[in-house]
């Protein structure tokens, strides 16, 4: 893919940002790719099936009309599933690219990381979710960012039948592609390795496919024993989970399984306050147990996670070698999430297999050239600003979303709804909401009031201003 296509892509996915808002782009549009760009047809994957349906049915006008804005030419969105296993990539340039990873074909096996077939972990029965036999905690890299949420995974995972439940459910929380994934997989294999616990990995998705299926063939009570039965059950991309009765069926799975002292995992790209579509009750109830976030991915842990990609992929390709200075270069320069790091390291290996050449910094620096984004401005929370405005005008969190209304806590309040509106796509009874179930009317108040005044009140702009900038950094 050329560069010029590559930064017109990223303008689409602009344009798409604005039409939909930070919010729905990030649930359903955040895994898209771009595949190919053929004269009036542009080929667009993501990574389930449940993504494609939901983004075709009720997104598909918005995603043309955003590309015919950028290229009026265009007249036809293709969009397909990517393989379910993390296959690699082909290389870049090949045209054939969209029909070569559709779920349905066979992965060019020599070029890829070590083989890799869907494997049920000995749950098929129950209907889990296929597991990658590469996500393990041997290949999980620890670092600053990931610690907490290792331990406890590690803890769920090493616990046996009739130990005492310490955290439940576990909750971890990240950005795209940032091990979510490998982490709930790793836990699902140490956990059945023993023999002695079933432990059930399902996404979201699968969730929710198995409950309508099994209400279809009037199954939806051995489908709930089924459930309730295992020891543990891992939950991922918890952000899809749509539907009312299958929420209500998942808050009846969850607590039925907490109050059994059964383990549940669950991770979402978000944490439990912000998964806006679900039921309070159910929020409340995840937010209980232990909630940890894992951050962006640090220098050094990309650099781990460079090398132990590396290992694994000379396992089956003795010859493949990365010197140090591509691997430092890699780890400087692709910054976004961990499934960058592993394309380029398919392209690499692809690139010096099918020329026969040793991986050079020039070659590298080609093959990578569009994994290497410039920094996206930052996602702030609601969370965020009320931290960090009680902290300036020394007040606790809890002031700001009381119902108390003397000066001292009053102005602090609405500096912080005013930057939930400015800073945040969040909408005026959300911000209510979240500080404390105002009106949104009191938030318009407040927003229009610190409007007015940073026009005229120096020292109050120079407070808004530096607060913003502190947020942002
Ligand atoms: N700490 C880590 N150690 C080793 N590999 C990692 C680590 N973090 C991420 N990766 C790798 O990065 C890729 C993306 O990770 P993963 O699929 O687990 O992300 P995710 O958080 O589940 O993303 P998504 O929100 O898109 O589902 C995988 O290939 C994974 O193995």
């Amino acid at each position: 893919m050329t560069n010029s296509e590559q930064e017109r892509w990223s303008r689409v996915k602009g344009r798409l940002r604005s039409t939909v808002g930070e919010d729905v782009y990030t649930s359903w549009f955040a895994r898209m790719d771009l595949e190919a760009v053929q004269d009036e047809s542009v080929h667009l994957s993501v990574p389930t099936r449940f993504l494609k349906s939901w983004i075709q049915a009720h997104y598909a006008e918005r995603v043309l009309s955003c590309w015919q804005a950028e290229k009026p030419e265009v007249h036809r969105i293709d969009l397909s599933v990517r393989s379910a296993m993390r296959c690699a990539p082909p290389a870049k340039e090949a045209p054939v690219a969209v029909e070569a990873r559709r779920s349905d074909t066979k992965p060019a096996a020599d070029m890829r990381m070590p083989a890799a077939s869907p494997v049920g972990a000995g749950h098929d029965a129950l209907g889990g979710s296929p597991l990658d036999p590469r996500l393990t905690f041997a290949s999980f890299v620890i670092g600053r960012a990931n610690t907490l949420a290792h331990a406890a995974a590690r803890q769920v995972a090493d616990g046996r039948r009739g130990d005492p439940v310490m955290f439940n459910p576990l909750y971890i929380h990240a950005g795209v592609g940032l091990g979510k994934t490998h982490l709930l997989q790793a836990v699902t294999w140490a956990g059945n390795a023993g023999g002695e616990r079933k432990v059930l990995y399902l996404t979201a998705e699968k969730f929710m496919y198995g409950f309508v299926a099994a209400l279809k063939s009037q199954t939806a009570l051995a489908f709930k024993e089924a459930l309730r039965g295992i020891d543990v059950l891992v939950i991922d991309d918890l952000q899809f989970l749509q539907g009312k009765s299958t929420q209500a069926e998942f808050c009846h799975t969850l607590n039925a399984l907490i109050d059994a002292g059964r383990q549940v995992v669950i991770a979402a790209d978000r944490p439990p306050s912000d998964l806006e579509s679900l039921d309070d009750r159910v929020r409340s109830r995840l937010a209980g147990g232990l909630v940890v976030e894992m951050g962006a991915l640090g220098e050094d842990l990309r650099l781990g996670i460079l090398k132990s990609r590396v290992a694994a992929a000379r396992a089956h390709h003795a010859s493949f070698d990365v010197p140090e200075p591509v691997l430092d270069y890699l780890a400087r320069s692709i910054t976004h999430n961990g499934r960058d790091l592993e394309g380029a390291i398919n392209r690499l290996l692809a690139h010096s297999k099918l020329n026969s050449q040793p991986v050079t910094l020039d070659m590298a620096e080609r093959e990578v050239r569009d994994l290497v984004r410039p920094q996206e401005p930052k996602r702030i929370k609601i969370e965020d600003i009320q931290r960090v405005v009680a902290r300036q005008y020394n007040v606790s969190r809890s002031d700001l979303l009381s119902s108390r209304r003397t000066a001292n806590v009053v102005r602090p309040r609405q500096v912080a709804m005013y930057l939930a509106k400015t800073l945040t796509l969040r909408s005026l009874p959300e911000i209510g909401r979240r500080f404390g179930g105002r009106d949104h009317t009191t938030v318009l108040h407040a927003v229009r009031k610190i409007e007015a005044l940073v026009g005229k009140d120096t020292a109050l702009n120079d407070e808004v201003e530096t607060l913003k900038r502190q947020l942002q950094e």
